[in-house]
């Protein structure tokens, strides 16, 4: 590693400039950005590799110090699929939803609160006490009502899935004025008194509305949402992600749309909907991909916006 003010790469006199210019770029940004609250949905399939966890921690702790107010809605669907295959329960998805029965919804909720948001949590609070766990069932965060899945037309059961109804965010309202970073997972209280598993997509969405946040921004495992799948799919030189769409093209859209990207996108919609500016879906296996989105002037990923840009 080099000490400040020293130089590596391509010369002893263009490397400090490129490094002021990268900060500069920033400016413009820190402005805008400052004192808003900027919701991060953090995808199961983006938290597998270590060096990228830290540097999603990094990046969290990096937007506190630069007077953003981050939130973070994680998910967790691999690590539950693991678990549950530990335990011999078959699991299934429908429309991009996990099918959860009781014994399921128990495993959910297990797996999320208490194994990957207590990760999240950590990864975080390795730079200072900044980040607290939160499940949506805490203070009343999340409400939720059982929801159907719509397949050809037809209402399906998919167990305790939960449509979120009603967000509280006071107290994570209250854990940003105090300069913490909330991690929430996406397990809800119903009024019946069962608790609902919800996409972790959706929750973030409800989230990022109730806060009116500046920004979602959703972090997968695909570089955004490819034009063409699943023929891009495999991310190959051919693969084309959609930069730009807008609220009435994704809706539109959303009909073809197919598994985890269903959701997903979705929950950009609502997000722009509801009054957040912008959704983005970005790249989680790019390092720092949150801050190269928010902080530098070319965009990733495919941004959703509520109108054409002018
Ligand atoms: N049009 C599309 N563009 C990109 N990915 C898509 C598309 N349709 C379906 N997918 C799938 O959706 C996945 C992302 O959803 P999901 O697996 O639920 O991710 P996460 O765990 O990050 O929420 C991608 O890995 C890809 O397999
Ligand atoms: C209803 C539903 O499908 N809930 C999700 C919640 C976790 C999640 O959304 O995780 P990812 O963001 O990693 O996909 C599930 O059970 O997998």
């Amino acid at each position: 590693m080099s000490a400040p003010g020293e130089t590596t790469g391509t010369g002893p006199l263009r490397a400090p400039h490129a490094k002021a210019a990268v900060l500069i770029e920033a400016l413009p940004w820190l402005e805008r950005f400052r004192g808003r609250t900027v919701v991060v949905k953090y995808g199961g399939n983006a938290m597998t590799d270590e060096s990228l966890r830290r540097a999603f921690a990094d990046d969290m702790v990096f937007l506190l110090h630069a007077g953003l107010k981050p939130v973070v809605v994680h998910g967790g669907g691999p690590q539950i699929n693991a678990h549950l295959d530990r335990l011999g329960i078959e699991s299934s998805f429908t429309a991009g939803l996990r099918v959860t029965t009781p014994e399921a919804m128990q495993v959910v909720r297990m797996v999320l609160v208490g194994q990957v948001n207590r990760d999240v949590v950590g990864l975080i609070n390795r730079h200072g006490p900044f980040a607290v766990g939160m499940s949506g069932e805490d203070a009343h965060l999340l409400t939720a009502v059982r929801k159907h899945a719509q397949v050809d037309g037809r209402k399906v059961d998919i167990g305790q899935v939960g449509d979120i109804v009603k967000v509280e965010a006071g107290a994570v309202r209250a854990l940003l004025d105090d300069g913490r970073i909330p991690v929430v997972s996406s397990i809800a209280r119903g009024e019946d008194g069962e608790v609902y598993n919800v996409n972790a997509d959706t929750a973030a969405a409800a989230l990022a509305v109730a806060l009116e946040a500046e920004k979602l921004v959703v972090l997968t495992d695909v570089e955004g949402l490819y034009a063409d799948w699943p023929a891009s799919g495999d991310g190959g030189a051919a693969a084309k992600v959609i930069s730009h769409i807008t609220a009435p093209e994704l809706k539109a859209l959303l009909p073809s749309l197919s598994s985890g990207m269903a959701p997903k996108m979705e929950a950009c919609l609502t997000a722009v909907t509801g009054g957040v500016p912008q959704a983005h879906v970005l790249d989680g296996r790019v390092p720092h991909s949150v801050l190269l989105e928010i902080f530098t002037d070319e965009g990733i990923g495919t941004m959703v916006s509520p109108e054409a840009r002018s």
